[in-house]
């Protein structure tokens, strides 16, 4: 029988007390449940007099945002702190340090965060984060670099991924985000507001066979190790450092998908921006910077990546002239797909992003929702001829109906 329950506070207390080294000895210890995401439990545990702390998060064996109505298996707990272990060993200052975990107990106990922001709250506020597009670059490049057919042994690429097969949170995405935004599913929602949107998107066969395509990638290319849901509530961000955390969605998959989860949370905060900012120089310097951001997340990435390639590249047949430049135009275009179909599940579908939902007046409101759904099908719909990133910026530009001079 399987000793699996959910922790008390207590229970995480006297886990805490139990790991070596953590704690002074005779050290009092508090616990907070501060989990505020779909899935999870977060326990934050800290000693009173001191600044030791650390975080346990626990999978409980359904999805907490709807219920036990929705059972998810809690092999996610391993998954994710397996994904976690392997982009700390190719990151390790750009994601958290796992300190011990119970697949049994679909535990883990990681490093303290809590000096950070999250990023989605960050650029709520307004703030700018001028290292990010550096940092999310490099790591987008080397997790996806070294876990692909060009830098891992192809052999163990296999046998890795055995270990990154996830069912039921590929599932969530599979229907989420490639499906449930373009039919009538009980899982959406959306205001009346917007209810002629949700009917277009419904009936938009030209934009279903884009998506299709996008879709069916998801299903089968195991290109790389993905985070899976990397958008900006899964980032730490302060002024000189960013953390991912929260990889439970990793699974081999097409890169693009990560870059493109990126750069759609951002172009979602962009649409927001309005919203947020009232005056209209801060507005538009906000929008730059955002668009920028966007931008700079790519070049980054890309910049990375060839080195990468140039300088650790095991696969010789990939050395053919021209590959390269093939396959990372590939890449940006599955990105900016992506980017689009993650905007687009994010105003229609179930789970939104509070960028938008909490703008507090409705007008603001219903205009960020429809900038972001016309940023979000601009994308999807022209992905596959995208030759730049350059050409990214242009359709964003185009579907938003302003001027962002970056
Ligand atoms: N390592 C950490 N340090 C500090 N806070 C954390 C850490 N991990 C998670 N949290 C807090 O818990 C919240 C939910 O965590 P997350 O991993 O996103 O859970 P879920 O998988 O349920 O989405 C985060 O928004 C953050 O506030
Ligand atoms: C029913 S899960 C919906 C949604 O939640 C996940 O996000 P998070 O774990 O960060 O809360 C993921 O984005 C899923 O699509």
């Amino acid at each position: 029988m399987s000793a699996y329950h959910p922790l008390t506070a207590e229970e995480a207390i006297q886990l805490a007390k139990s790991l070596p080294g953590r704690f002074p000895d005779q050290a009092e210890l508090e616990c907070r449940e501060i989990g505020d995401g779909n899935l999870n439990l977060v326990f934050h545990v800290t000693a009173k007099h001191s600044d030791h702390s650390l975080i346990i998060k626990q999978a409980v064996p359904y999805a907490k945002v709807v219920g036990e109505s929705w059972p998810l298996s809690l092999d996610r707990a391993r998954i994710e702190r397996e994904a976690l272990e392997m982009e700390h060993s190719l990151c390790p200052a750009l994601v958290p340090e796992v300190y011990g975990y119970s697949d049994e107990m679909a535990y883990t106990i990681m490093e303290d965060l809590s000096e950070y922001t999250i990023m989605r709250k960050g650029l709520i506020e307004g703030n700018s984060y001028p290292k990010f597009a550096e940092h999310i670059g490099e790591f987008l490049a080397r997790t996806l670099f070294y876990t692909s057919d060009l830098g891992m042994n192809q052999q163990k690429k296999k046998e890795l991924a055995g270990r990154f097969i996830n069912p039921d949170l590929c599932k969530i995405t599979e229907d989420l985000i490639f499906e449930d935004p373009y039919r009538d599913s009980p899982n959406n929602s959306y205001p009346d507001s917007i209810a002629d949107e949700a009917e277009a998107l419904r009936g938009d066969t030209e934009l279903h066979f884009e998506v299709t395509l996008l879709r069916h990638k998801f299903l089968t290319q195991g290109q790389a190790l993905l985070h899976g849901d990397l958008h900006t509530g899964s980032i730490f961000v302060r002024a000189e450092s960013t953390k991912v955390i929260d990889p439970e969605f990793a699974f081999f998959g097409p890169m693009g998908f990560d870059i493109g989860a990126v750069i759609g949370n951002l172009l979602l905060n962009y649409a927001a921006t309005p919203g947020w900012a009232a005056d209209p120089k801060a507005q538009q310097l906000r929008e730059q910077r955002l668009v920028q951001m966007s931008q700079d997340v790519w070049n980054h990435y890309e910049r990375n990546f060839r080195q990468l390639w140039n300088a650790d590249l095991l696969d010789e047949m990939s050395r053919t002239p021209g590959y390269q430049d093939h396959y990372v135009l590939q890449v940006l275009q599955d990105a900016a797909g992506y980017a689009g179909c993650k905007m687009i599940r994010r105003i229609v579908g179930l789970s939104h992003v509070i960028d938008i939902d909490t703008i507090a007046d409705a007008t603001a409101r219903e205009a960020a929702q429809r900038k972001a759904l016309a940023i979000g099908k601009n994308l999807v719909r022209h992905h596959r001829s995208i030759k730049s990133i350059d050409d990214v910026i242009e359709l964003v530009k185009q579907a938003s109906g302003n001027e962002v001079s970056i």
